[in-house]
């Protein structure tokens, strides 16, 4: 028999973890979706995007779909930031082509009288054994949850919407109904995290999707607070897990954020300079990003410069190489190969 080899070189695990290799880890934001003509085709094949995540072995599939494909440095769990409000006890369903629905959180609505049912989680800690056992040991397994600002501006309106005018409305007009929504979204994510870390995910990322639309000091109360309280949870029960801290359109409170919520690292979105970032954020600090998915549309010269102008900006630090946000529905599948070979070229 062979001698038991060392540990396994996982390069995404080693830069959230402060190495600086030649090479930057990539993964991408959405990775496992709707580019993808197999997603397409199992998607259609389980009828609805909640059957899909809700069935385990098919969940699995979606997410090692783009590893196969393209040979990222990170899987990411194929769930939702939405199965926390579904556990909480709110109801959910997708609309064909519009998006998600959940009965919204209105001024008289008891917070009470939400019944939460944690067994909801149950399935995607199933997905996360299935995609563990069956994942490349050189590949970084990545689990998720929204961030609670994010996650109430849907349960608040029931819907995603442009520029979350339910929920700032009821941070000001009813702030302590508010923070007791935020303090039970905090709760249900750091079980449902904890759960997913349990199951095998070696780090985790918190989306916070619509951290831009917040005036600096909600963004202070709303964003670093919960989003810190969370990390200290997770940390006293799981104190080597990193977590990635992805406050989209921050812009300069970025750098707040990095310093205050214990995040081991930061996504940065697309409209950030990246010289500022580096220029901003705690030397040594990971980050993650900022591909304009657009430039990744375009493709060719366009996708190549932003990488060059990227990757030197963060030479000196850890860089993990992603988009800005997630990737969009009709980004050519070449265009995601040819960013890879150019990278590790
Ligand atoms: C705001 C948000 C949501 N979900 C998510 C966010 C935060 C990140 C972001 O801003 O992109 C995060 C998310 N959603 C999904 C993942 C899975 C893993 C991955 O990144 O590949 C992740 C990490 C699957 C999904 N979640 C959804 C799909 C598309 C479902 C389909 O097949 O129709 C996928 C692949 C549905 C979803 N889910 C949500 C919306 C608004 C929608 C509808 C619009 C859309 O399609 O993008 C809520």
């Amino acid at each position: 028999m062979d001698a038991p080899s060392g540990p396994i070189e996982k390069p995404l695990l080693g830069v959230l973890r402060g190495e600086i290799p030649v090479v930057p880890p990539m993964w991408l934001m959405r990775q496992a979706g709707r580019y993808l003509p197999e997603y397409r085709a199992l998607r259609a094949q389980k009828g609805g995007f909640l059957e899909l995540v809700y069935d385990s072995e098919a969940a699995a599939e979606v997410t090692l779909q783009p590893l196969r494909r393209f040979g990222f440095d990170g899987a990411i769990l194929f769930s939702d930031i939405l199965i926390v409000p579904y556990a909480m006890g709110q109801d959910l369903w997708f609309e064909a082509g519009e998006g998600p629905r959940l009965a919204p959180i209105l001024a008289e609505t008891e917070l009470s009288a939400l019944t939460p049912d944690f067994s909801r989680f149950e399935a995607v800690y199933e997905t996360v054994r299935r995609v563990k056992a069956a994942l490349d040991p050189s590949v970084t397994f990545l689990g998720f949850a929204g961030s609670p600002w994010t996650v109430a501006t849907y349960m608040v309106a029931g819907q995603g919407s442009r520029d979350h005018g339910a929920a700032r409305r009821m941070a000001y007009q009813q702030t302590d109904r508010f923070a007791a929504l935020i303090d039970a979204i905090v709760d249900a994510t750091v079980t449902y995290l904890s759960g997913q870390i349990d199951a095998g995910v070696e780090a985790v990322q918190l989306f916070d999707s619509w951290a831009g639309s917040l005036a600096p000091a909600q963004f202070e109360r709303w964003v670093i607070e919960p989003n810190r309280r969370i990390v200290e949870k997770l940390k006293a029960t799981h104190p080597s897990i990193p977590v990635i801290g992805f406050p989209k359109g921050a812009g300069a409170k970025l750098a707040d954020y990095a310093r205050a919520t214990g995040v081991d690292a930061v996504g940065v979105d697309e409209t950030i300079d990246p010289r500022w970032a580096n220029e901003a954020l705690p030397s040594g600090m990971p980050v993650q990003g900022n591909l304009d998915p657009l430039a990744l549309i375009a493709g060719g010269a366009a996708v190549e410069r932003a990488v060059d102008t990227i990757r030197a900006a963060f030479a000196g630090r850890p860089h993990i190489l992603n988009l800005g946000h997630g990737i969009l529905p009709d980004t050519p599948i070449a265009h995601v190969e040819a960013l890879l070979s150019y990278v590790r070229r």
